[in-house]
Parts: structure tokens; C-alpha cells; sequence
């Protein structure tokens, strides 16, 4: 039998909601068996983060010449900078029957959408807008014009969320962590059932 194909999990929703938060909590998690994607983009290094594993950090000219060349599944430009996804980690990653998690911005999972219709699109809303203002204030990494931007762009975002096929609300890390890793593992079992279902009906086609 062929390798299935890993899963494309999509995990999105609006900035200074905790989805990098989640994404961490996600992947210090020992049992966690899916395999995060690293982003490129064009955003300044901020203190503490490491080229190639919270970012593969490029220049506009680099990153540009790349969109050019189709190396991206998915790209936006978002608070003046560029971020997106590089294919070819993704392609061969989900052909290894591995799944794949993209931790990305509303407008880059739109696009994932197209090409990749059967992905997994899971949206991490906060609990109100009032929590997502404290959380961006509280992680101080923004000037204060960015901040209102960014909550004048969260409130259009949030209203994209009945576009998603789940929605996990980011009370506790810890919760939303433990419903995204159970969201991934009963659409395993949904789709091995489908499957199922489908070689039996295929067998008795043949009789
Ligand atoms: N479309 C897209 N968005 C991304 C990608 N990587 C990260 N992002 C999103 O870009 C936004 C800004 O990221 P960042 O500058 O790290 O800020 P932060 O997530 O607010 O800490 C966030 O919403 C990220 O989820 C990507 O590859 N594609
Ligand atoms: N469940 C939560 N409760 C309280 N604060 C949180 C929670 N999740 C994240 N945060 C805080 O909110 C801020 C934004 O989180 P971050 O992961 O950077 O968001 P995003 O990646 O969506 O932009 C950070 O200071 C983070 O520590």
C-alpha cells in the first residue's frame, strides 16, 4: 500500500491571539507527532530568536525573487513586512505521511484554502477583543500605533472565523493546546473511516 499523506493542519487567526504561544505549547509536547513549518519573512530579528527556527529571516530582494520563483504555498505582507510559507518542506513532508502545522495570518490561510482545500483549518480566537488588546499591550514587542492597527485588522479577522472548520478559543494554553492535538486526532480517525468505507465499496464494485 502507498504511504498515506500526512495532514495539513492550519492553524490561524488574529495577531497577539497566542497562536505562537499555543504553536510552542503544541510542540514542547513530547507526544506531539506533527512537524511545524517554518515561516520565511522579512520582519526584523527580535531578542531571543534563533535564524531558522522561528524564522528563516530574508531580505525583501531574497524574498521577493523567491514569490517569483513559486516557492511559496502561501505569502502575505503584514505590518509592512513579508511573511510565508516555503513549499517544498511542506510537499515533502505530507508525501512522507507525516502532518504538517503552518502557524500563519488570516490572509495566507485564504490562499492555503485554495490550493489545499482538504487542509485542516483551525482558527484560535481570544476570548474577547478586550483580552486580545491586553495580550499585545502585555507582550510590549509593539509600538503603540502598530498595536491599534493590529486590533483594527483583529476585528475584521474575527469575523472570518465561520470560514474555519473548528474554532478553539485561547483561555488557558494548556486547554487550547490539549482541543487542537484531539481536533487533529478524531479527523485521523474520521478520515481512516471515510477511507475505509471507500476500499470496501471499491471491493465490492470488483465482485
Ligand atoms: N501568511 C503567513 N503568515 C505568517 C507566516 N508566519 C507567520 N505568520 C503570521 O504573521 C503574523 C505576524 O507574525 P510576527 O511578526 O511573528 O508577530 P506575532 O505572531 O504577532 O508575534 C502572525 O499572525 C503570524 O502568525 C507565514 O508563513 N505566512
Ligand atoms: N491563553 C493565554 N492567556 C493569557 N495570555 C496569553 C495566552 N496566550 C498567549 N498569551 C500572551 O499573549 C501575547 C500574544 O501571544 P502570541 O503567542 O505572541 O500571539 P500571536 O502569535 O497570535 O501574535 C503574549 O504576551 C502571550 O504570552
Amino acid at each position: 500500500m502507498d504511504t498515506e499523506k500526512g495532514l495539513l493542519i492550519v492553524l490561524s487567526g488574529p495577531s497577539g491571539v497566542g497562536k505562537g504561544t499555543v504553536r510552542k505549547a503544541i510542540f514542547d509536547d513530547p507526544t506531539t507527532d506533527f512537524e511545524y513549518s517554518i515561516s520565511m519573512t522579512t520582519r526584523k530579528m527580535r531578542i531571543g530568536e534563533t535564524d531558522g527556527v522561528d524564522y528563516f529571516f530574508k531580505s525583501r530582494e531574497t524574498f521577493e525573487a523567491l514569490i517569483e520563483e513559486d516557492e511559496f504555498i502561501e505569502y502575505a505582507e503584514y505590518v509592512g513586512n513579508y511573511y510565508g510559507t516555503p513549499v517544498q518542506y511542506v510537499r515533502d513532508t505530507m508525501d512522507a505521511g507525516k502532518d504538517v502545522f503552518l502557524e500563519i495570518e488570516v490572509e495566507g490561510a485564504k490562499q492555503v484554502r485554495r490550493k489545499f482545500p482538504e487542509a485542516l483549518f483551525i482558527f484560535l480566537a481570544p476570548p474577547t477583543l478586550a483580552h486580545l488588546e491586553e495580550r499585545l499591550i502585555g507582550r510590549g514587542t509593539e509600538s503603540a500605533d502598530v498595536i491599534a492597527y493590529r486590533i483594527s485588522e483583529a476585528r475584521k479577522e474575527v469575523e472570518m472565523m465561520n470560514l474555519y472548520d473548528y474554532v478553539v478559543v485561547n483561555d488557558e494554553v494548556l486547554e487550547a493546546k490539549r482541543k487542537i492535538q484531539t481536533i487533529v486526532e478524531a479527523e485521523h480517525l474520521k478520515r481512516e473511516r471515510i477511507e475505509a468505507r471507500f476500499r470496501k465499496m471499491l471491493l465490492e464494485a470488483k465482485k
